[in-house]
C-alpha cells in the first residue's frame, strides 16, 4: 500500500524558505504572543484594580457582589499561573484571509463571512484583508479586536475546515509552536497555492512541511495528547456537529474517534456552557484508557468539567478489578440477563433473610410470635432462611398465616410494578388485610366508620409490635444488589432460576464466577459484573437521592471578562468539589460520550442508557474491532438506549496512527475478522515493515515451549526499546496478562504488558504481538481483538509467533499470510 499525504496537503508543499524568512516570521509570531500576554497582565490588574477597590468600598454593593469580584481576581491569578506555567502552544494556529462577501462581525470581533467577496483575486494576486491568531482561549485586545479566537469559536473553524479544494477565504494556515512565552517555530499549508497573497504590501510567505506531519511523527507517551493544532477537517465537522439528538462516528483504527471525542466534549462545554457544564460524561472501556486519556481535558482547559468513566466504575462504590474469561462474558454481558435477574431476585427474597437472624422465640412470646420453619432444601446449610409461618394474638384470638397464605401474599405484593424493596409496604399491607380479614372484625362493627377506627388500632398494634417487625425484616428482607448476586452463585438455585435461559454449562459457569463475590457479595468484582449490579439496584430499586440546587452558571454574571473568566471559571469549578460531586452523581448527564461504542454488551447499554435518559449523545467505535461475540444483539440494545432521538452518521476515513506498512498488516487480519470492510488510509509511510520473530525451536515439553516464548518476547522487547524513542507495548492472550508482566518486569516503565482486551484505544511507538493464533483462538470475536492489537503502533511493529502460528520460514503466520 502507498502512503498518502494528510487529506488537507496542498498541491505542492510549502517552500523551503531560507533561515532568515523563518526567523522573521518566528519573529512576527512572537511580537503578536507577547501582546497577547501584556493584554493578559492587565486583565489581571483590571481584576486587582477591582478587588482593591471592592475592599476599600467595604460594605458597598452587596456581599455577593464582593464575593465575585474575589473570585474574579482569584480565577485571573491561577488563569496567569497557568498561562505562565503548564501551556505549551497556548496560541497555536494562524490563518490569513481573503476579503469576505459582507462586512459583518461576529461576537469575537472577526469578520463572518465563508467566502471570499467576488473578484477578490485578480491575475492570480490577493491581498490578505484579516488575520486571525487561533489558541486555546480567546483574548480581546481593548479596543475589543480579537488576539487569540478560541478555537471552539465559529471564527476558528476555517482554520480546521479550509482545504485546498475548499479553501473559503483562508490562503494560508500555520500552525504556532511555542512553549510558555516563547515561540518556537512555524509550519504553513497553503490552501490556495496559485495565488500570490500580500499581506501589508509583502508577499506571503510559506514555511516548513506542514503541521500534521511533525504531530504525528511525535514519540507517544503513557498519556494521550490533544490534537487542538492539526484537527482535520473530518474531525472538525463531528467535532462541530449540532448537539441534538445522537451523533454517531465511525472509522476505522487511528482515526482519531477518542481524539474527536475528547475534543467534542470540550467543544460543546464552549458552546452551552450552562447547559453542559458538570453534565457531560465520557465513557471508556477500560481504566488504562481513562488514565491514557483523561490529561486531554484539561489541556483543553476543561479540567473537572467532564467525568470520564471506566465501565467498570460506572457504578458508585463499585469498581471492576476481576476479569471473567470470554465464555462467562458472553453470558453476563447478554441481555437474557435481565430476565434472569429479574427472576433472581423474587427468588432471592424467597431464599434469604436478613444477616441479623429474627430473635429466637421463647414460650413467653405468646402475643405475637414468629417461627421460622425450614425453607427450601436446596438453599445453602448455613444460610438463615425466611419465617413460613406468622402466627399473632391480637383481640384476643389466635391468628395466623400459614405457607400458602404467605406465598399467596407475596405473589400478590410482587404483581406491583415498583422495585422490590419498594414493594415491601404493599407486602404489609396486605398481610394486614389477611390478619384483619381472619380475626373477622369486620363482620362485628358494621359501621364503616367505627370498623375503620377499630382496624386503625389493630394496625398499629400489630406494627408497633417488635416481633412483627422482625418478621417482615425476615420475610421481605431489604436486598442489595451484591447480595442477589452472591445468591445467585449458588448453582442448583440458579440453574431453577434461569430455566430457559441459559443451558445448564452456562448456569455452572456463572455460578462458579459468581462465587468469586463470598456469601456476603463482598468479593471483587469483573466489569460484567458492574452492569449486573446496576441492573439489580433498578430492579431492586434505591433509595431515591435528594436533588441537588443547579448551580448558578458565573457567566450569567460576568461582564467584559469573559474571555478571560471563561478559562477560570471553569478551572474554579473543578476546585471547588464539582469534580468529586461528579463522581458520585450517577444519572441524568446532559451529554454522554461512549467511546468504543462497538465493545459494550447488551447489559452495558441498558447501564448507561440509564445514565442519558435525557440526554444527547455522541457514540464512537469501530465494528470492525469490537470484541462482542453478538453485534445484533448489541444494536437492539444500544438503539434502546440512544431512543427515538434523529441520529446524524460520520465515518472518519484517515489513520492517522499507523504507518502504511502496518495498516496494510492489519488489512489482512480484518479482510478475515469482517471481509469487506475498508482499511482506512494510512497517511504516512516510514518505510520499516513489521518484524516477523519465530520462538527458537521445538521444545519437548510445555515448561520449555513457555520458557522459549518468555525468552524470545523479552529479547524483541528489549529490541524494540532500543530502536524507539517512547513506549512498547507487549500484547498477550488475556490468560498470560499476569505471566507477561512478570516476564517484562525490570525493563523499565517505557514497556507495557497488555492482555490483548486492554489494549483498545491505546497506542505505543512499537508494540509486539506475541502469538496471534492465541489471540485469535481466545474467543468467538478473536479475529477482531487481534485486529486491535495490530493496530497499536505508531512506528514498528514485531510479530511473534509460537508453535500454534504456523510460521513459514519467513517467520509469517498463517493468519497473516496472502
Ligand atoms: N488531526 C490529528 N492531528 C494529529 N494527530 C492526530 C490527529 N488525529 C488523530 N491523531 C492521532 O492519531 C492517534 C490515533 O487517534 P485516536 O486514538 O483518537 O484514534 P481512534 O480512532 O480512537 O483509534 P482506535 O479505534 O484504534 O482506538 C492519536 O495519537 C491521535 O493523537
Amino acid at each position: 500500500m502507498a502512503a498518502h499525504n494528510a487529506t488537507h496537503a496542498p498541491d505542492h508543499a510549502p517552500d523551503h524558505a531560507p533561515d532568515s524568512v523563518r526567523d522573521r516570521e518566528i519573529e512576527a509570531e512572537q511580537t503578536h504572543l507577547d501582546l497577547v500576554y501584556r493584554r493578559l497582565e492587565e486583565k489581571i490588574h483590571e481584576a486587582e484594580f477591582l478587588m482593591d477597590d471592592a475592599a476599600k468600598r467595604g460594605q458597598v454593593g452587596t456581599p455577593g457582589a464582593l464575593a465575585e469580584r474575589d473570585a474574579q481576581v482569584f480565577q485571573a491569578g491561577v488563569h496567569l499561573h497557568r498561562l505562565n506555567s503548564e501551556y505549551e502552544d497556548f496560541l497555536f494556529g494562524r490563518i490569513d484571509l481573503l476579503l469576505g462577501k459582507d462586512g459583518k462581525k461576529g461576537p469575537d470581533g472577526a469578520y463572518t463571512s465563508v467566502e471570499p467577496a467576488d473578484g477578490v483575486i485578480q491575475d492570480g494576486r490577493a491581498a490578505i484583508a484579516e488575520t486571525l491568531h487561533i489558541g486555546r482561549l480567546g483574548v480581546l485586545d481593548a479596543d475589543y479586536s480579537p488576539l487569540v479566537i478560541d478555537w471552539r469559536a465559529p471564527a476558528a473553524a476555517p482554520f480546521y475546515r479550509a482545504t485546498p479544494v475548499a479553501p473559503g477565504r483562508v490562503v494560508r494556515r500555520r500552525v504556532i509552536r511555542s512553549k510558555g512565552r516563547r515561540v518556537l517555530g512555524v509550519e504553513d499549508d497553503l490552501m490556495r497555492p496559485e495565488v500570490t497573497a500580500t499581506l501589508n504590501g509583502e508577499e506571503l510567505p510559506a514555511i516548513g512541511d506542514g503541521a500534521l506531519m511533525a504531530a504525528l511523527g511525535r514519540a507517544r507517551s503513557h498519556t494521550m495528547r490533544d490534537i487542538v493544532a492539526s484537527i482535520q477537517a473530518e474531525q472538525d465537522m463531528v467535532i462541530r456537529a449540532p448537539a441534538a439528538s445522537v451523533t454517531e462516528v465511525e472509522g476505522g483504527p487511528g482515526t482519531g474517534k477518542t481524539a474527536v471525542a475528547l475534543h467534542r466534549a470540550a467543544y460543546l462545554l464552549y458552546q452551552d456552557r450552562r447547559r453542559y457544564a458538570g453534565g457531560i460524561l465520557i465513557v471508556s472501556p477500560t481504566p488504562l484508557l481513562v488514565s491514557y486519556t483523561e490529561g486531554v481535558l484539561p489541556s483543553l482547559g476543561e479540567e473537572g468539567q467532564v467525568a470520564i468513566r471506566a465501565l467498570g466504575s460506572l457504578v458508585d462504590g463499585a469498581e471492576a478489578t476481576a476479569y471473567d474469561p470470554p465464555a462467562v462474558s458472553r453470558v453476563k454481558g447478554s441481555a437474557r440477563m435481565q430476565k434472569l435477574l429479574r427472576k433472581a431476585a423474587r427468588g432471592a427474597l424467597e431464599a434469604s433473610a436478613p444477616t441479623t437472624p429474627p430473635r429466637a422465640r421463647t414460650a413467653q412470646d405468646a402475643q405475637l410470635s414468629l417461627e421460622d420453619l425450614a425453607a427450601g432444601t436446596d438453599a445453602p446449610a448455613a444460610a438463615p432462611v425466611p419465617p413460613t409461618r406468622l402466627r399473632v394474638v391480637a383481640f384476643g384470638a389466635r391468628l395466623e398465616l400459614d405457607e400458602a397464605e404467605l406465598r399467596a401474599i407475596r405473589q400478590s405484593a410482587l404483581g406491583g410494578t415498583a422495585p422490590i424493596n419498594l414493594l415491601r409496604p404493599r407486602a404489609r399491607r396486605l398481610i394486614l388485610d389477611a390478619l384483619w380479614a381472619k380475626s373477622g372484625a369486620a363482620r362485628r362493627y358494621p359501621d364503616p366508620e367505627l370498623a375503620a377506627e377499630v382496624r386503625q388500632g389493630f394496625d398499629e398494634d400489630l406494627v408497633t409490635e417488635p416481633e412483627f417487625q422482625e418478621f417482615l425484616d425476615a420475610w421481605w428482607p431489604e436486598l442489595t444488589p451484591r447480595g442477589v448476586l452472591a445468591a445467585m452463585a449458588d448453582e442448583r438455585r440458579l440453574g431453577r432460576w434461569a430455566r430457559r435461559l441459559l443451558n445448564p454449562r452456562e448456569v455452572r459457569q456463572l455460578a462458579r464466577s459468581l462465587r468469586r463475590l463470598g456469601g456476603d457479595g463482598r468479593g471483587p468484582l469483573s466489569v460484567h459484573d458492574v452492569a449486573l449490579l446496576d441492573e439489580l439496584q433498578q430492579i431492586l430499586g434505591a433509595p431515591a437521592r435528594p436533588a441537588r440546587p443547579r448551580e448558578a452558571d458565573p457567566l450569567d454574571q460576568l461582564t467584559g471578562l469573559e474571555e478571560l473568566t471563561t478559562y477560570a471559571d471553569r478551572l474554579s469549578a473543578g476546585r471547588s468539589g464539582r469534580r468529586e460531586r461528579l463522581e458520585e452523581e450517577r444519572t441524568d448527564y446532559a451529554h454522554i460520550i461512549v467511546d468504543e461504542a462497538q465493545d459494550l454488551t447488551p447489559m452495558q447499554w441498558r447501564m448507561v442508557g440509564r445514565r442519558g435518559r435525557h440526554a444527547t449523545w455522541t457514540v464512537v467505535g469501530d465494528p470492525a474491532q469490537s470484541s462482542w461475540s453478538d453485534p445484533d444483539e448489541a444494536a437492539e440494545a444500544r438503539d434502546e438506549a440512544l431512543g427515538t432521538r434523529p441520529r446524524r452518521r460520520f465515518t472518519l476515513t484517515v489513520n492517522y496512527r499507523n504507518p502504511a506498512e502496518i495498516a496494510e498488516l492489519a488489512s489482512k487480519v480484518l479482510a478475515l475478522a469482517m471481509p469487506g470492510t475498508p482499511s482506512p488510509r494510512a497517511v504516512r509511510s516510514t518505510g520499516l515493515e513489521p518484524r516477523f520473530g519465530v520462538v527458537d525451536g521445538a521444545p519437548s515439553t510445555r515448561g520449555a515451549a513457555e520458557a522459549a516464548l518468555a525468552r524470545a518476547t523479552v529479547a524483541e522487547a528489549e529490541r524494540l526499546l532500543a530502536e524507539v524513542e517512547g513506549t512498547v507495548g507487549v500484547v498477550v492472550a488475556m490468560h498470560r496478562r499476569e505471566q507477561a508482566r512478570a516476564w517484562l518486569a525490570g525493563l523499565g516503565d517505557r514497556v507495557v504488558a497488555l492482555g490483548s482486551l486492554e489494549a483498545k484505544g491505546l497506542e505505543y511507538d512499537a508494540t509486539l504481538v506475541v502469538s496471534p493464533a492465541e489471540i485469535a483462538d481466545e474467543s468467538p470475536a478473536g479475529l477482531r481483538v487481534l485486529y486491535v492489537a495490530l493496530t497499536r503502533a505508531t512506528q514498528q511493529l514485531t510479530v511473534l509467533s509460537a508453535a500454534a502460528d504456523d510460521p513459514d520460514a519467513d517467520g509469517v503466520p498463517d493468519l497473516l499470510r496472502d
